[in-house]
């Protein structure tokens, strides 16, 4: 496919220009820290590395919240990432939450894609409890792979009030996770949203992202047309134009909520 991983340089100007950017979010709002929820996934680790970097492991405080769907694995390494960093951190269950929710609305029981992403949500809710308690800011974990394509649940874990890593392909939060020390078995770890059982990214987008990465960055967000980019990394052309699509029909997530435009 495309390698799509910096050179030394410009990885360490990367590094530095993210971990300022955390820091002038912080100071721009006037609060003390920030708050992110941590699921033993290469994004949550990454993105808790440089808030410890960039604002010193007593202003980030990490949320663990485990669903039932949830991996003991997954979990026990969310919990080492904020032990190796030396940050303060909660554990809560947002399945007695969830369990609520169908309590009061049981049409919805067994629809594996409303339940899952109303956990993402719940813990959306926990994050913004603690951020409205403590005066932090939420920080994002979405990267550019998963925003392109819309593999991010709307005011899930999309909501957030700024996104580190959301300019970098998934190869690439794979690299700066290594320079900045996270474990390996977390950098190579399955990608995995784990709202249901068994749920990994690159089976449910029917992609992997090697090759969404080398679309992405060669027509969606590059000039190569359909037929070119099929050329260039020899896939069929409808893998392209299902990224496309995917891109196309996710637009509403990226961009805030519209309104009328004003009468004239
Ligand atoms: N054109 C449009 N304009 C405005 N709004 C539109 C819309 N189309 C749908 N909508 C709204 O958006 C809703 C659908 O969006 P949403 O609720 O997000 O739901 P949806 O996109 O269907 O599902 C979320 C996807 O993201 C994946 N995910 C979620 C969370 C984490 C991760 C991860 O990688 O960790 C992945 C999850 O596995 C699933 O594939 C609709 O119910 C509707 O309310
Ligand atoms: N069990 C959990 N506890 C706390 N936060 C979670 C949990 N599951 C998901 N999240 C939050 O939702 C975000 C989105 O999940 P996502 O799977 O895209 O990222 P990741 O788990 O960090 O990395 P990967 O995509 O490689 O699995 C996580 O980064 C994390 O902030
Ligand atoms: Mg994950």
């Amino acid at each position: 496919m495309i390698d799509l991983r910096f050179s030394e340089a410009e990885l360490e100007a990367r590094r530095d220009h993210v971990v300022q950017f955390v820091r002038d979010q912080v100071e721009a709002a006037g609060v003390d820290g920030v708050v992110l929820g941590l699921s033993g996934g290469i994004d949550s680790t990454t993105v808790a590395y440089l808030a410890v970097e960039a604002l010193g492991a007593e202003r980030v405080h990490g949320l663990v919240l485990p669903a039932r769907v949830s991996s003991d694995d997954n979990m026990s390494d969310a919990e080492r990432v904020a032990r190796d960093l030396e940050m303060s951190y909660d554990v809560i269950e947002v399945e007695p939450v969830v369990e609520a929710l169908l309590a009061a609305y049981p049409e919805a029981e067994g629809d594996h894609l409303a339940v899952g992403n109303a956990r993402a949500r719940v813990r959306a809710v926990f994050n913004y409890l603690v951020a409205n308690h403590d005066g932090r800011l939420v920080l994002g974990t979405g990267n550019r792979s998963e925003a392109a394509v819309g593999y991010f649940t709307k005011y899930g874990d999309g909501a957030v009030d700024c996104h580190p890593i959301g300019n970098l392909y998934k190869q690439q939060v794979r690299q700066l996770a290594r320079a900045l020390g996270a474990p390996e078995e977390l950098v190579t770890k399955t990608p995995t949203a784990e709202l249901w059982a068994d749920q990994t990214d690159e089976d449910e987008l029917g992609i992997d992202y090697d090759t969404l990465d080398a679309i992405l960055v060669s027509h969606v967000d590059g000039p190569l047309s359909v037929a070119a980019t099929a050329r260039r990394l020899e896939v069929d052309p409808k893998t392209v134009e299902m990224v496309r699509g995917l891109y196309e029909a996710s637009a509403h997530k990226r961009r805030a909520p519209p309104a009328p435009e004003p009468l004239e």
